[in-house]
């Protein structure tokens, strides 16, 4: 792999070596000495992997371009790729030493064994992993009718495309890919043979970067390296739930750890399609799957969600009223903010019961030595134990907002705002006819008096 990268064009590969250290297994280390910020590695655009290549290559780019129905993912077209080239006995050679220098076996939560994730029952992960499986079946068979058996079917033997393959293959893109967003907003996902070799460290800033001129993958140095060092990169600010999903590791104590909150509501449900509308001008949808993290474990998101989803019939119509006012952002009522936090208190209660084992008992469990520290189930241990964190610290937080909002020392109080122009922080003015909405000043009350107008009547003369 090497000597193809350098006959291509690549850079600083005489500096480094692969190397197996403890906990994260091979690596890159460097016979060099690297101050922060030097480019340590550079990998040409003709070694990358990439989704164009893939459609304008000459065995497999007509094969996927006579594909018909949806387009395929980014991630299907690079699983494909790779094992194409894999199962190709001739041509591809460099390509072919980067797929033979790649693990054979990942250790993703889709290959744990039921033992091994119950471990982590009642944790998000659990859930998203069984799901994940029944996805990459239904994505597989998908694949099978309209790739594999399709027109070029020739090109793709069935015994080397099987479903274990596909997953093989899946969790390749998953644990070595990387991303990238190019100044035209679009994004690129690319394999960078070598570069990913590189483990990740939570102490290293974020050092890999992407020319779009030269379109060549570049890596940096993310901190000091002294001859000898393993060289990291950054994958990312990533909770362990998400790291044992796609890359099979976790990293204990993960300051970034999260538990995904899944808030649904059905089209049946009443005012549905006035609450749809809210949600979707909120950037949230009927169904929204929202992060709570260690540093905020009860995001606005999930109380604004739950305030469209529980407000009634006439708090609903004042809100489509006004749709530029983000009016779920705030404290709605009283009866509404009381009841969608009691319902939060007792659904994060719920949901931490649903754990195997509690918190403390899971902590005690590892200094122990219960599960094999690095092994599936000690890495599940950790993904539930940063979640219970999480959620433990939301219910705390509803706790307490359900107290303020009870006692009414709320600092959630509603922001009384301008009807026109939604601004809260400014002096208003009562509508001095019906006294039911306020503005921040005469252009504003000018301005709105057309649409203001048909309530003021009926509202001034209730208030007679
Ligand atoms: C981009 S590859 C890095 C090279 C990989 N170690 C190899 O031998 O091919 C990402 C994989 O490396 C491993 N890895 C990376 N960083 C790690 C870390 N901090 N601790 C444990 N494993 C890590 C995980 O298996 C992950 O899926």
């Amino acid at each position: 792999m090497e000597s193809w990268l350098k006959a291509a064009g690549a850079a600083g590969l005489d500096d480094l070596e692969l190397a197996d250290f403890p906990t994260t297994g091979r690596g890159v280390r460097t016979l060099w000495r690297f101050k922060e910020g030097e480019r340590i590695l550079t990998i040409p655009s003709r070694s990358l992997w990439i989704v164009q290549d893939a459609y304008v290559d000459l065995l497999l780019g007509p094969a996927l371009r006579a594909v018909t129905g949806p387009p395929l993912s980014v991630e299907d077209t690079l699983a494909l790729y790779i094992l194409f080239v894999r199962s190709r006995e001739s041509g591809y050679e460099g390509l072919r030493s980067h797929v033979a220098a790649m693990p054979t076996s990942y250790s993703s939560s889709i290959f744990f064994t039921e033992e091994e994730l119950e471990v982590c029952a009642g944790s998000s992960l659990y859930t998203v992993t069984k799901q994940l499986k029944r996805t990459i079946e239904d994505d597989y068979r998908d694949l099978v009718v309209r790739v594999l058996l399709g027109q070029h079917r020739d090109l793709f033997p069935l015994d080397k495309f099987t479903i274990e393959d596909y997953k093989w293959a899946l969790c390749t893109v998953w644990s070595r890919a990387m991303d990238f967003v190019l100044p035209d907003g679009t994004s690129i996902r690319l394999l960078a043979p070598f570069a990913d070799m590189l483990n990740h460290s939570p102490e290293v800033k974020q050092c890999h970067v992407y020319d779009p001129v030269s379109k060549s993958l570049s890596v940096l140095a993310g901190k000091d390296y002294e001859a000898g060092d393993q060289v990291f990169i950054y994958y990312g600010p990533i909770p362990n739930n998400r790291l044992l999903r796609l890359y099979g590791f976790v990293v204990p104590g993960n300051p970034h750890d999260s538990y995904d909150l899944v808030l649904a509501t059905h089209p049946a449900a009443p005012l549905f399609e006035q609450k749809h509308k809210l949600w979707s001008s909120a950037g949230l949808d009927s169904t929204s799957t929202i992060g709570l993290t260690l540093t905020d474990p009860l995001p606005n998101n999930v109380l604004r969600f739950l305030r469209i989803q529980r407000a009634d019939e006439s708090a609903l119509a004042a809100m489509v009223l006004h749709p530029q006012i983000d009016v779920a952002a705030e404290k709605i009522s009283n009866s509404n903010e009381i009841e969608i936090l009691q319902f939060l208190v007792e659904s994060f209660g719920i949901l931490l019961d649903e754990f195997g084992t509690p918190l403390e008992k899971l902590e005690e469990q590892l200094a122990k030595g219960v599960f094999s520290a690095g092994g599936n189930a000690w890495a599940a241990a950790h993904v539930n134990l940063g979640e219970q964190r999480v959620l433990r610290l939301a219910r705390k937080k509803a706790e307490d907002l359900l107290a303020a909002v009870k006692s009414g020392s709320s600092s959630a109080a509603p922001t009384a705002r301008c009807a026109n122009c939604g601004k809260g922080s400014v002096p208003l003015m009562l509508c001095g006819r019906c006294k039911g909405i306020m503005y921040c000043g005469r252009t504003c009350q000018v301005a709105h008096f057309k649409e203001h107008k048909a309530t003021c009547m009926t509202t001034a003369s209730k208030n007679v």
